[in-house]
């Protein structure tokens, strides 16, 4: 994380960026590291299998549920859980690393891991992504045509629980415009009071800086 003047940037800090299944997390982060390419991303591991177009090593660590388990009996995930039939889970050493090096990190990982990273790592600034109603959810999760009837199910089943949590956490930001939600992101994980004042104005930015 590079910064104009050190005194007024944040380093080494650890954002938990959390949101339904079908929300636009991804797409979100994918448009905010285009932004700010210097921001890490923390690759997990899971079981499940690899949806058209990820790949191994940079989207998630496929592994065996064998593999999984043995992650969580050698201590080597900072926190885990299962969600719609698979583990999801961030390995702590390649996190560690990170944040040692003083890097923004955001770990996109679900409701119970948020609570466990609440837990364990108290400063780290948490975020949700609330969809504008549950019936767009729906219509994204079926429209990105990557989930089973199935999967799509119980991964809607989950947003219920898991909307209902939202105001657990520092920030929450309603994914409707998603140029707007970029922005509310973009001042969430920098602070609006620290790095954006000191970055040139966002060209994402359509508003003049207040
Ligand atoms: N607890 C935890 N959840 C994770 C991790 N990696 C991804 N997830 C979450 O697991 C859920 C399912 O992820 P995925 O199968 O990629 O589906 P998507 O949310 O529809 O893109 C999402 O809420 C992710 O944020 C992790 O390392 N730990
Ligand atoms: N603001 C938005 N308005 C409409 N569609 C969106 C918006 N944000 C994301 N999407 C679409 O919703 C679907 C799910 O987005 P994705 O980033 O895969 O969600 P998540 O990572 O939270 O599961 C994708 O097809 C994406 O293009």
């Amino acid at each position: 994380m590079t910064c104009p003047r050190s005194e007024d940037c944040v380093t080494g800090q650890l954002i938990v960026f959390t949101g339904p299944s079908g929300v636009g997390k991804g797409t979100l982060l994918h448009r905010l590291l285009e932004h700010h390419p210097d921001i890490q991303l923390s690759i997990s591991a899971t079981t499940r299998q690899p949806r058209p177009g990820e790949v191994h090593g940079q989207h998630y660590y496929f592994v065996s549920r064998a593999e999984f388990e043995t992650m969580v009996e050698q201590g080597q995930l900072l926190e885990w859980a299962e969600f719609a039939g698979n583990y999801y889970g961030t390995p702590r050493q390649p996190l560690d690393a990170l944040m040692a090096e003083g890097h923004v990190v955001i770990l996109e990982i679900e409701l119970d891991g948020a609570r466990q990273v609440r837990q364990s790592l108290p400063t780290a600034r948490q975020i949700f992504v609330l969809p504008p109603s549950v019936a767009e959810l729906e219509v994204r999760i079926r429209e990105r045509g990557q989930d089973s009837e199935a999967a799509i199910a119980k991964r809607l089943a989950r947003a219920q629980v898991e909307i209902a949590a939202a105001d657990e956490f520092d920030i929450q930001i309603i994914n409707d415009d998603l140029d707007r939600a970029l922005i509310e992101l973009e001042q969430a994980v920098f602070g609006s009071t620290h790095l954006t004042a000191a970055l040139p104005p966002s060209p994402l930015a359509t508003q003049p800086p207040t």
